[in-house]
């Protein structure tokens, strides 16, 4: 069985998805990132990457990290709490802790193309 059903496939990420950014967003530390930003679209991409990622369809149609992340100055800080925020949301939906891993492993693969480089503009 592959991570993506074990999470219960496009509606238990899109669950997953929800959860993750209602605490994102209540989060004051993080909030001021998502200023002004479109939601919907945001949490359907990121709902598409995940199923993506995690071995279901692949049916990702956004920016790439690098891209949709520049110039937004995010801190390593800022990175580890979103993170840690999905882990969160994955232990309370009671995924177990070994595919907890692999997706926070996954996250942390792409910290370069989303954390803001000290030597950037
Ligand atoms: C590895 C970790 C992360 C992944 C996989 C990720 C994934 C994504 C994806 C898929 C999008 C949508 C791109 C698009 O619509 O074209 C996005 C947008 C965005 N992300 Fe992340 N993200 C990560 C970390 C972060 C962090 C740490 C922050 C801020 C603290 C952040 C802030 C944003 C914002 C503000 C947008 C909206 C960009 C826009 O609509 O213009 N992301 N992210």
């Amino acid at each position: 069985m592959s991570l993506y059903e074990r999470l219960g496939e496009t509606a238990g990420i899109r669950t997953a998805v929800d959860d993750f950014y209602r605490r994102v967003l209540g989060d004051p530390e993080l909030a001021g990132y998502f200023e002004g930003v479109d939601l919907a679209g945001l949490h359907s991409h990121q709902t598409d990457l995940l199923v993506q990622v995690t071995g279901g369809p692949a049916g990702y149609t956004g920016r790439d990290l690098a891209a949709a992340h520049q110039g937004r100055d995010i801190s390593p800080e800022a990175f580890d709490r979103v993170v840690a925020h999905l882990v969160a949301t994955l232990t309370a939906l009671g995924v177990g802790e070994a595919d907890i891993g692999a997706v926070g492993a996954a996250l942390t693969a792409h910290r370069d193309e989303v954390v803001a480089s000290e030597t950037a503009a």
